[in-house]
Order: C-alpha cells, then sequence, then structure tokens
C-alpha cells in the first residue's frame, strides 16, 4: 500500500554564500502493508517528522521515491497531491491542529467543504462522524471548551470523514495524560480493526510503539532497525 524506496532528504542551511548541507533521511526503505500499524520511532532530530511530512506530500523527496497504492506520489505537483490526499490520507497531530475559531462541527465538516461535497450530505456525515468518535453531543463546543483527548477526538473524526485508507498521526498522543492516551490508542486500534485502515505513527515512546504490528526505528535518518512487534 506504501512504498518508500530509497528516500533522502537534504535541507540547505544558512545564508547562500555560506551553506552546509544537513542531510535528514539517508537511503531509507521500507514497505506498509493495507492494514498495518506502523509505528516510527527514533530520538528527537532523527527524521521522524520529515519522512511523514515526505509521505503526506507537504515536501518534495530529495532523491528516492515513494509509492501510494502503485502511484508514485513523489511525482506529483502540489495540486495534484491536494486532490490525493482529500481522497486517500487522514492527518492526526500532536497538538490536534483544530481551527480554534470554529466549533467541533465545522471542524469536521472542513476536509468535505474542501472536497466540495454539497451542504445538503456534509450534515449526515459529520453528525455520524462525531458519533462514532464519542462526541455526538459536542458538535457546538469550541476547541477551547473541550478537554485535550476530546480535542484529539475531533482531530480523529476530521481525519475519519474522508474515509481515508491511510491515517498519518505525529505523535498522537504526546499532548494527553497517560489514562487519555490509553483511550486514544485503543480507538487507534479499533479503526483499525473495523474500517481496515493503515496507520503510520510517529512516536518517541516505546509504549505506543507496541500498538504497532511494525515498527521502525530511525538513527540519524537512517532505519536501524525493523521490527514485527507483535
Ligand atoms: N525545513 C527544514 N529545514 C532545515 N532543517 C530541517 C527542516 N526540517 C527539519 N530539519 C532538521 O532535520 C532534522 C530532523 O528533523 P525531524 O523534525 O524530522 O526530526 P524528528 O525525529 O521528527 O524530531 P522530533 O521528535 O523532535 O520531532 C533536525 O535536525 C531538524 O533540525
Amino acid at each position: 500500500m506504501i512504498e518508500v524506496k530509497g528516500l533522502n532528504q537534504t535541507f540547505m542551511l544558512g545564508k547562500k554564500h555560506n551553506q552546509t548541507k544537513l542531510q535528514v533521511l539517508k537511503d531509507v526503505s521500507f514497505t506498509v502493508e493495507k492494514g498495518d500499524i506502523m509505528a516510527i520511532t527514533g530520538r528527537s532530530g532523527s527524521g521522524k517528522s520529515t519522512l511523514l511530512n515526505l509521505i503526506g506530500g507537504f515536501m518534495k523527496p530529495s532523491g528516492g521515491q515513494i509509492f501510494i497504492n502503485n502511484q508514485n506520489v513523489s511525482e506529483f505537483n502540489e495540486g495534484e497531491f491536494s486532490d490525493f490526499r482529500l481522497q486517500h490520507i487522514g492527518f492526526i497531530f500532536q497538538n490536534f491542529q483544530l481551527i480554534t475559531s470554529m466549533t467541533a462541527y465545522e471542524n469536521v465538516e472542513l476536509p468535505l467543504v474542501l472536497k466540495g461535497v454539497p451542504e445538503t450530505q456534509r450534515n449526515e456525515l459529520v453528525i455520524n462522524t462525531l458519533a462514532k468518535v464519542g462526541l455526538a453531543d459536542y458538535q457546538n463546543h469550541y476547541p477551547s471548551e473541550l478537554s485535550g483527548g476530546q480535542q484529539q477526538r475531533v482531530s480523529i473524526a476530521r481525519a475519519l470523514i474522508i474515509e481515508p485508507p491511510i491515517i498519518l498521526a505525529d505523535e498522537p498522543t504526546g499532548s494527553l495524560d497517560s489514562e487519555t492516551e490509553q483511550d486514544v490508542l485503543a480507538f487507534i486500534q479499533q479503526l483499525n480493526r473495523d474500517y481496515g485502515i493503515t496507520f503510520l505513527i510517529i512516536t518517541h515512546d516505546e509504549e505506543v510503539a507496541q500498538i504497532g504490528n511494525k515498527q521502525i526505528h530511525l538513527h540519524d535518518g537512517k532505519i536501524v532497525k525493523e521490527e514485527l512487534a507483535r
């Protein structure tokens, strides 16, 4: 489902006349099958977010290729990737990235608006998706009126609403207390089981990584360990 082949990422640092090159990913290759939960672990600065940003199409790789559903997405231009994301990829972030001036309902509705789904069809989808994450009674709450765990559920609903085959999650429980973390992890596993959604989860937390059936460990931009965790 996702095939990463010989991925390299280099950043140029400093001013034009005095630039240094920083290689953040070095020949990274791995495969994610449909229905996998893949945990990507590694210390701060090891290249985890860069890898997820490349797979999510937020930047172009310096070298190598990424195939999603047999399409070479590394060749997509920005517009093509935006369309592709709206069909195939949901995102969950550590700090939720909800729009503070929008209610839970409006945040979850947003991907449908971007996709051009008519208003008459949006209402039922939003209500059903909020119910799926256990927030049917919270649709009119603004993010500031919700707990961290509830905000993460809104962001999961926003990811789910397009029914994506893939969800990319960057430290999804990083801002949550341990009890809420367990709830969110159980929910991710449930979504994986019930809907076959493939997850790529970045974490520096070994406990979070344990929900993965696959794990890769990055060190200085290289895969140093690949494991089947269960
Ligand atoms: N746009 C950029 N320009 C220059 N350097 C960058 C850029 N993005 C990331 N880096 C550098 O790449 C390296 C890897 O960063 P990255 O965010 O991928 O690591 P990470 O493993 O996700 O770390 P953390 O766990 O702290 O989020 C770091 O040294 C960082 O400074």
